[in-house]
């Protein structure tokens, strides 16, 4: 299966002329009724309604407590305040992009935002004894948790294990509002390999022109579904709107963001889009700003092929595809000698 045969391009899943613009803003929804076993058609509608359109909205009412989040943040806090020597060690040994800590700079070579991410299986091991299937096993990559920085280890798994729950959650709805049975997901998502990254936003420096300038560049996310917790001084997180405008998501610390990702999108033969999205920097010298992103996937076998009901005349979009195989194609590009292949 080559790349091209299996990536559409942005053009194909934001097909801007075909969808209705938002009425505004990144929608807010309550997940709370739900959560507590309420008759789930309300939110079922209104997320059928957003993830058809711009397909960003926000949820409360999740349940997570917000010390998780703010444990996370402060053992990043101590992980990035450790001495340069030590934090270059803690790159990913495999040489994978998505894991350890990494730093994205701009072309002057001062840091735009770290990154420290880890997957929910520490390693092939890890995987193999909870359940994957052996021929998997080159799809993990070791974990890094510098044991020097207290907390960070526990902080994390706690954070990745209740935003899992709340993207369970989700995708159970997401059944719903596709018209599928509620479980239809559920065997899907008994070994998933979800990641989490702690995104960390330093102050800029004093610029001269007025144009936008980009933390993290625009890009849609490769996975399932994202579920991200921001905090900071500024709202960076920015959405490509249905007219092509960029919508600023703001920061509410009792919110989660949640995106459609390109497999979603993939699966719903586009009927869902995966929006494209970027972080600005702040206007001014000073502020900074974090996110936690996790980044859901199903079991790493699953195969992801439009489902019959979006099919419509032109066929399927897409061929079937499976994480595993997805992630060889992504680490393919990243490892390609041309960097514009990126
Ligand atoms: O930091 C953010 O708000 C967004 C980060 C992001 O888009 C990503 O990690 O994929
Ligand atoms: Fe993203």
């Amino acid at each position: 299966m080559t790349l091209a045969a299996t990536t559409a391009g942005p053009a194909a899943r934001n097909d801007a002329a075909t969808r209705p613009r938002p009425d505004g803003g990144i929608p807010v929804i309550d997940l709370g009724p739900f959560l507590a076993g309420a008759d789930p058609t309300p939110v079922v509608e209104r997320i059928a309604q957003v993830c058809s359109s711009v397909s960003f909205l926000q949820v409360v009412g999740h349940g997570i407590a917000p010390e998780a989040f703010d444990a996370v943040y402060r053992a990043n806090d101590a992980l990035l305040a450790l001495p340069d020597a030590e934090k270059a060690q803690l790159g990913s040994p495999d040489g994978h992009p998505w894991r350890g800590l990494s730093t994205m700079r701009s072309p002057e070579g001062s840091p735009l935002v770290h990154r420290f991410q880890v997957c929910n299986y520490e390693d092939a091991a890890t995987a193999l004894a909870a359940g994957v299937p052996s021929r998997y096993g080159d799809y993990f990559a070791r974990n890094v948790w510098p044991e020097q920085v207290e907390g960070l280890r526990a902080s994390v798994l706690r954070c990745l294990a209740e935003m899992k729950r709340v993207g369970d959650a989700l995708m159970e709805l997401f059944a719903r509002a596709l018209g599928l049975p509620p479980e239809h997901f559920a065997p899907m998502l008994t070994h998933p390999v979800s990641d989490l990254a702690v995104n960390t936003y330093p102050a800029q420096p004093a610029r001269d022109s007025t144009e936008p300038s980009l933390t993290f560049r625009e890009h849609t996310d490769s996975g399932m579904l994202t579920v991200l917790h921001q905090r900071g001084d500024y709202a960076g997180l920015q959405v490509q709107g249905l007219d092509d405008a960029w919508v600023t998501v703001p920061i509410d610390p009792a919110a989660l963001v949640i995106n459609i990702g390109d497999l979603m999108s993939r699966w719903t033969n586009d009927r869902w889009p995966s929006t494209r999205h970027r972080v600005v920097a702040a206007a001014d010298t000073t502020s900074t700003r974090a996110s936690i992103a996790t980044f859901h996937l199903p079991n790493v076998d699953t195969v992801i092929a439009p489902l019959e009901p979006f099919v419509g005349p032109d066929g399927p979009h897409y061929e079937p595809v499976t994480p595993y195989v997805w992630e060889a194609m992504f680490l393919a590009r990243y490892r390609a000698p041309d960097p514009d292949n990126r």
